[in-house]
């Protein structure tokens, strides 16, 4: 099976975004891809409310979504949307950002709402407060897609190792991770964070993007860290897409998560102990 990661700079505006990512997956199926991933909040980034709150819909009327599924359809192929944000069902006033795995006939597989909230102050300037716009998840999912079983995280997701091991555990071959990674925590722990998860549970773990400074009507302006990365089971970095828009190609092997799992049975190996006094 060939993946292929879209990296992108989303802008606030999920049509002009749809039309970005609907060429880029085109040009993904040319390249003999089956299986497309996007970016955590594919569909809109903004750090305004007021604005999210205009333009943002829920799940059903998201053109983000109608959109890739058609795509999927059309194409034949899996496509992770990494994210989109959308409006919940009352009485929730806050946004879901979820994940979303569409199948070849362009149905839905599975959805994922992120668990974890990034509240952090990452420097004395940058600070977020995501649980204020976003409702977290409340379970574990895993996508059971034809051709391998799908751990499905989400961006800030990737700093819980127990959540990936219990992916894993629970049949996982693949860890997905869409993200909008800051650049102030970027370059020091998005790559090691993502090689630890793929050596920890003998998994691939695929990546995809935002990138760049991105525009926005209203809000604070935002930047995000790019760097796409394609991990194999065995931790090695196969493909990495710098801080330009763009895509990776990378052809996955399960056999790859059996070898990596036979020769390092590390999921297999816990025990119980005490609790530290
Ligand atoms: O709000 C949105 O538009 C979409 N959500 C995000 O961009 C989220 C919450 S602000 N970003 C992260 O989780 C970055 C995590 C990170 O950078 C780290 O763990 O260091």
């Amino acid at each position: 099976m060939r993946a292929a990661l879209l990296q992108i700079t989303s802008s606030d505006d999920p049509s002009e975004n749809l039309a970005m990512v609907r060429e880029a997956l085109r040009g993904a199926v040319a390249e003999g891809a089956g299986f497309v991933l996007t970016p955590e909040v594919t569909n809109c980034v903004s750090s305004s409310r007021r604005h999210q709150a205009e333009v943002l819909r829920p799940e059903a009327e998201d053109v983000v979504l109608a959109g890739l599924r058609d795509e999927a359809a059309k194409a034949g192929i899996w496509v992770l949307l990494g994210s989109i944000a959308l409006k919940s069902e009352p009485p929730e006033t806050r946004f879901a950002n979820r994940s979303i795995m569409i199948g070849p006939d362009g149905g839905i597989v599975a959805r994922y709402d992120k668990l974890h909230m990034f509240d952090v102050q990452v420097t004395e300037t940058e600070t977020y407060r995501e649980s204020e716009g976003f409702a977290p998840g409340d379970r574990a999912v895993i996508a059971d897609c034809e051709f391998a079983k799908v751990g499905m995280t989400v961006c800030y997701d990737v700093r819980f190792p127990e959540l990936h091991r219990s992916l894993a555990k629970a049949g996982a071959q693949i860890l997905t991770v869409p993200a909008a990674f800051s650049p102030a925590t970027g370059p020091g722990h998005w790559e090691p964070l993502l090689r630890a998860r793929a050596i920890e549970t003998g998994a691939y773990v695929l990546a995809p993007a935002q990138c760049g400074q991105h525009s926005v009507r209203e809000g604070r302006p935002r930047a995000t860290h790019g760097h796409s990365l394609a991990v194999d089971p065995w931790g090695k970095v196969l493909a990495d897409a710098g801080e330009r828009p763009g895509m990776l190609l990378v052809d996955l092997d399960l056999a790859r998560v059996q070898k990596a799992r036979s020769q390092i049975p590390a999921l297999q190996h816990d025990r119980p102990f005490a609790p530290p006094t």
